[in-house]
């Protein structure tokens, strides 16, 4: 995987455009009392890894356990509590029955503090620096491409046809009986978007006008954002099925963000028992993602402190959410 080290001078520049009130954050979503938050400690722990100059922000649902809390605040990240968005009733059911819970999704267009962000499922590792990604122009939503081949798509024309749009070569779609084919569509478990309170407040309106469909919020933010959508390459949120479904398109060198969203590969209870995930490419990244969440150097307390023997300047601006409090603590007392 290619590696950036973020030198000093580039933390400062960086962090000096969050001195301006344009601020700039990471965000991950987490609900429930179940094992996600590993899934968000080894997240924190990726970003620090690749040195990234932003905090990590996690939209976090009531029923997230104080103890849970506890640890993604002593590993450096930023809670902020959402109230859940309860879509319109479901007959048709989602592809997962949890993903209800997804909808909850939407409350990071509040998060209007910050100017940009870039939003990564509690499943995703960052394993080369993507920070650049924030200087992105304005006025888009950046994601990358879903794919259709996995049997949680049984239900849709495109799976039942075997026509995807990582490949529409391979399957032509049959205009005269389908008609157009189905719009760009991104997978909604990374996200480079700008909060905006217009934007969230209209969200909410709309969501609960819709219908739900099988894969949740996730359809939604595709038809809602569909006019500014802009796909950005795969190696900015790798699906796991893409090994299999689409060889052709993979350089495992290149990847920079792995999505640990294929059936059996949930890293804090992958056992290897489910189709694919014998694979040695599958067990390299599992392997990779937990070398990061058991390396104790990347843990946020012996980071900041390593950091600020090697790096005082960048071990500070670790150490503080807003770089204008880091240069205050900085600068040199008043005599
Ligand atoms: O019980 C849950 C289910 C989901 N999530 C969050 O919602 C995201 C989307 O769910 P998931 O990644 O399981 O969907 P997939 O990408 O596998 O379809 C997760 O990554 C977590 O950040 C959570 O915190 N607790
Ligand atoms: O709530 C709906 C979810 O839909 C997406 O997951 C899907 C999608 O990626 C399919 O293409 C896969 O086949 C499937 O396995 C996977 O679960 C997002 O990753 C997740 O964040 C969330 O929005
Ligand atoms: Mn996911």
């Amino acid at each position: 995987m290619a590696q950036m080290t973020m030198t000093v001078e580039k933390r400062i520049e960086t962090d000096v455009v969050s001195l301006g009130g344009v601020k700039r954050a990471y965000v991950t979503f987490l609900a429930g009392n179940k094992d996600y938050w590993m899934g968000v400690v080894g997240l924190a722990k990726g970003l620090r890894k690749v040195k990234s100059a932003y905090p990590l922000v996690v939209a976090t649902l009531p029923d997230v356990p104080e103890e849970h809390r506890q640890i993604l605040v002593a590993q450096g990240c930023i809670i902020r509590d959402i109230k859940p968005v309860y879509p319109p009733e479901n007959e048709t059911g989602y592809s997962m029955a949890y993903y209800v819970i997804n909808y909850s999704k939407l409350r990071i267009w509040e998060f209007v503090e910050y100017e940009k962000m870039i939003y990564l499922d509690g499943d995703i590792q960052v394993f080369s620096n993507i920070d650049h990604l924030f200087d992105t122009p304005r006025g888009y939503l950046y994601a990358v491409k879903d794919c259709f081949c996995e049997v949680s798509w049984s239900k849709t024309p495109q799976y039942k046809i075997g026509y995807c749009q990582q490949s529409p070569k391979k399957v032509t779609w049959p205009v005269e009986s389908l008609r157009a084919p189905p719009p760009v569509y991104f997978n909604a478990g990374m996200l480079v978007f700008e909060p905006n309170l217009i934007t969230y407040e209209d969200l909410l309106r709309v969501v609960q006008i819709t219908t739900p469909t099988y894969f949740a919020e996730q359809d939604f933010l595709n038809v809602y954002f569909r006019d500014i959508y802009k796909p950005i390459p795969s190696t900015y949120n790798l699906p796991g099925p893409m090994l299999w479904r689409h060889p052709e398109h993979i350089d495992l060198d290149q990847i920079s963000v792995v999505h640990y969203c294929a059936n059996g590969s949930k890293l804090w209870r992958f056992d290897g028992a489910e189709e694919h995930m014998d694979r040695e490419d599958i067990k390299m990244l599992v392997k990779k993602w937990w070398e990061i969440y058991e390396d104790s150097s990347l843990d946020y307390k012996n980071f900041v402190e390593t950091e600020s023997k090697l790096n005082p300047v960048t071990a500070t601006l670790a150490s503080k959410e807003s770089v204008g409090d880091a240069l205050t603590s900085l600068a040199p007392s008043a005599a």
